[in-house]
This record gives C-alpha cells, structure tokens and sequence, in this order.
C-alpha cells in the first residue's frame, strides 16, 4: 500500500486552491527545468496534496511554453500518485454547454512545438495510450463534480490544438466531424507524460464555449471564456475540495495498471543506456531502472 497524494494542474482561471492545511508554496527543481510555479502543497480531508497552476500564477505561460515535462516529474517527485487536470475547453456538441463539466477520457494529439517525452536517445521507451485517463481516478472525479451540482458528462474527446490562437471555422466543423468533443490547447503532452511516470491522469474539462462550428453561437472569443471560467472556478474549488473523500487515503496498486505503465516499455539494453539521460529519469522512471 503507498499513501494516495493528489496533484492537481489548475488551468486557466485557476491559480489557487484555498482551505489547505498546513498549505506551503514549494519551489521543486526537476532535471528538466522549472516548473510552471511553485507548487502548493498541504493536506485536504486527510489526503495530501499538491496544486500547481499550469500557466503559473498571473498566467505567464502560453499553451506552447507551459513546462510540461518539469510539471509532471515534478509532481511525481513530490510523491503524487494521482494527478488531475481542471481545464477551460470549448464543446463541440450541443448537449456540452458552457457551464458544463466533462470528464474526459480520450485525447486527439495535433500539438506539434513541444517536449513529448522523457526518454529518447540512450533510453528508449514506449508505453500504451490506447486509454490515456485511469477509470478509477475519473470516476472520483465524476462524482466530485456531480456533488457540486453542474452538469457532468461522463466521457468525451479533447482535441489538443496547438494555439495560442483559436481555430478557424473550418478546423472547428473538422474537429468537430472527427469525433472529438472538446478542444483545449494543454492536455497533451501532458497526459502522454504522466502516463510515462506511472501516474494515474484524469481530466475534467470546464466547457466555456462552442468553439466557432455553432450557427447560434458566434465564434469563440476570450472574454465569453473569461466569464464562464469565473461562474465555474467556484464548482472546480468543489471538486478538488470534494476529491479526498472519493479517495482512499491508502491506495493499492492501480486496478487499471497506470502505476505499473513503464514495466515492459523501456527497449534500450541495460549496458547501451545513456547514464545522462538515465540519472535524468530519477523520479519519473527510478521504480524500473533501479530494478536488476
Ligand atoms: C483562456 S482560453 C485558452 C486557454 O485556456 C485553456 O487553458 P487550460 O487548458 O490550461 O485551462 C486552453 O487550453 C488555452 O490554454
Ligand atoms: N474554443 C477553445 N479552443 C481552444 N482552447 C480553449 N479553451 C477554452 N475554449 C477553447
């Protein structure tokens, strides 16, 4: 049994998480730079956790520049065994309406000026995506969010464009006749890069807008965004406040294997690793490169 630590990457419109006893902003250094901020860190309902703005505190980082491999080794330095992303996304399906919640469970990549991995030349890795979110970890999302008493959806895509600028109308309706359901401009490469430090990732996407496909809504523009994000930054404050009690303090291994991702992934021969590139994978990689 390890201690359940719950991390939780706040997007835009939220920078904050209050009511955290014995809460300390801690600055981590990681191997792959600074993270976003530094990272408050305290205890809620008896569980510990830690919370880090993603685009640092007064918004300084841009989708495209948020340090997301220092971010995510980071948190698993920190001990979190549960990581959570709260993030502003517009819909595009009619029943996902501002205001709403969407718990989400799959990923379209078409990010492309970013870090993606910790491993590469010297440590070759490859671990599955094929269901990028834990089950066990939304669930409790799910029912922290629905206690708040917003509309949840449970399950949906999210498209991760690259920004920072919106999509044209034409890349909204194709999106939108791919299947996904939400777009947002940050979950990837994050949920890649917690999937390869064995963390367990959820997603909750706060629906702020329709994008540009909806003939009765107009084209997507910030201030709108600004708006609903600050009706709903009190339900996201909810559901991280809720989250504790939909978790067990203790945890055993992950039901769904997210704890144990790395076990049959690394292809690169114990005797050909790169030492650099291996001490650089302490926290993120150290359960399977320490083995024998
Ligand atoms: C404020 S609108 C665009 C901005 O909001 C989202 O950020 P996050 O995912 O961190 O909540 C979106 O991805 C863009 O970065
Ligand atoms: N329509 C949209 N596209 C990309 N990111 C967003 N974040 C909030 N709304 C968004």
């Amino acid at each position: 049994m390890t201690q359940t630590m719950i991390g939780i990457v706040g997007g835009s419109g939220l920078y904050d998480i209050p009511g955290l006893a014995g809460a300390e902003w801690q600055e981590v250094e990681t191997p792959w730079g600074a993270p976003s901020d530094a990272i408050l860190v305290g205890e809620l309902g008896g569980v510990r956790l830690a919370f880090l703005p993603r685009h640092g505190r007064g918004h300084v980082h841009s989708p495209t520049t948020v340090p997301y491999r220092a971010n995510i080794d980071a948190m698993k330095r920190l001990g979190v065994t549960d990581l959570v992303s709260v993030s502003a996304c517009g819909s595009f399906r009619e029943e996902m309406a501002p205001g709403d919640f969407v718990i989400v469970d799959q990923f379209i990549d078409r990010t492309f000026a970013r870090d993606k991995t910790f491993f590469g030349d010297g440590c070759v890795a490859h671990v599955s995506l094929a269901h990028p979110t834990c089950p066990r970890l939304g669930t409790a999302c799910r029912e922290a969010a629905s206690a708040q008493g917003v509309h949840v959806h449970d399950g949906g895509t999210y498209l991760a464009m690259e920004g920072p600028q919106f999509s044209s109308a034409a890349e909204s309706k194709l999106y939108r006749a791919w299947g996904a359901d939400v777009i947002g401009m940050t979950n990837m490469p994050e949920a890649k890069l917690a999937r390869e430090a064995e963390l367990c990732y959820a997603s909750v996407a706060m629906i702020t807008d329709y994008d540009s496909w909806h003939p009765d809504h107009g084209s997507v523009d910030i201030t709108a965004i600004i708006e609903t994000l600050g009706a709903n930054a009190e339900a996201a404050r909810g559901l991280v406040a809720a989250l504790p009690g939909k978790l067990d303090a203790e945890r055993a291994t992950c039901p769904h294997g997210c704890d144990r991702a790395l076990d049959h992934a690394i292809m690169t021969a114990r005797d050909r690793r790169d030492p650099n590139l291996v001490a650089r994978l302490d926290a993120v990689a150290g359960r399977v490169l320490a083995a024998r």
